[in-house]
């Protein structure tokens, strides 16, 4: 059913990059952050300044992640090592949180002033999946899942969220440890061999391998079907509407 095995009966959508385009917004307001930091830290120490790769870095230390994680890994990746903070850190203060704060102003600021779009296709198959009596369940490091899946108009086709706020509240490991799309799973009621899960991400498709789930969709949207495949999608596609046509061929 939609390009699905037989088995599948929950569907656990990833938000950024696969229901709306707002992987690249996240990756611009992380390169707006990340350079003015290492911008300040290359000055201060004589050294050159060596921009975030929006793209290669992005894509291998920052996507997918909870927010936090997303400042260590890339950090430690350049061999710099910052005091965790507290969520309440000023934006911009020198720990893993003062940073992630920061961020989230960015994000934030170009979510208010360039607004959301939502990839056709995907809307297409949330209502195609609803219709099939597919649960349906966004699973989302990000903590801002609830307000753009309302500014989209997309939370009504959605029955939960497990989301960056949940994965602070329970305590849970963000991607690419499977914990919460196995916590989607769960509200569904169903075993991990009868979801699919939807991922851009190379640590979201490699959550979805760690959670042995019945089915993982990669959504290539920057051409890195082959990385997708490696890191655990069972296909690719570019838009989700081709596993309902491709479903309809198949007819
Ligand atoms: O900073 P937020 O909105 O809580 O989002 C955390 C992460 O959420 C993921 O969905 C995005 O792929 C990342 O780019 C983002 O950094």
């Amino acid at each position: 059913m939609l390009g699905l095995p037989a088995q599948v009966r929950a569907c656990l959508f990833d938000l950024d990059g696969v229901l709306t385009d707002t992987a690249a917004v996240h990756a611009a307001a992380w390169k707006e952050m990340f350079d003015d930091y290492l911008r300040a830290a290359a000055d201060q120490a004589g050294t050159e300044f060596v921009p975030f790769d929006k793209h290669a870095e992005y894509d291998e230390y920052v996507d997918g992640k909870p927010r936090t994680d997303g400042v260590r890994d890339f950090l430690a990746s350049r061999g710099i090592e910052l005091p965790e903070g507290t969520p309440d850190d000023k934006p911009g203060s020198e720990t893993v949180n003062g940073l992630g704060n920061k961020k989230n102003e960015a994000v934030l600021r170009r979510i208010h002033t360039d607004g959301v779009k939502v990839f056709e296709g995907s809307r297409r198959y949330l209502e195609a999946a609803k219709a099939a009596g597919l649960r349906r369940v966004v699973v989302s490091s990000s903590a801002n899942t609830r307000e753009v899946l309302e500014v989209t108009g997309l939370a009504p086709l959605v029955e939960h969220r497990v989301d960056g706020v949940t994965i602070r509240e329970e305590n849970l490991h963000g991607k690419p440890a499977p914990d919460t799309f196995l916590a989607g799973a769960k509200w569904c009621g169903v075993e991990p061999s009868e979801a699919a899960v939807f991922e851009d991400a190379l640590a979201g498709v490699q959550a979805g391998r760690a959670g042995a789930f019945g089915f993982v969709v990669g959504v290539d949207r920057v051409g890195q079907a082959e990385e997708l495949t490696k890191h655990g999608a069972d296909t690719v596609v570019t838009d989700l509407a081709d596993l309902i046509d491709q479903a309809e061929d198949a007819r």
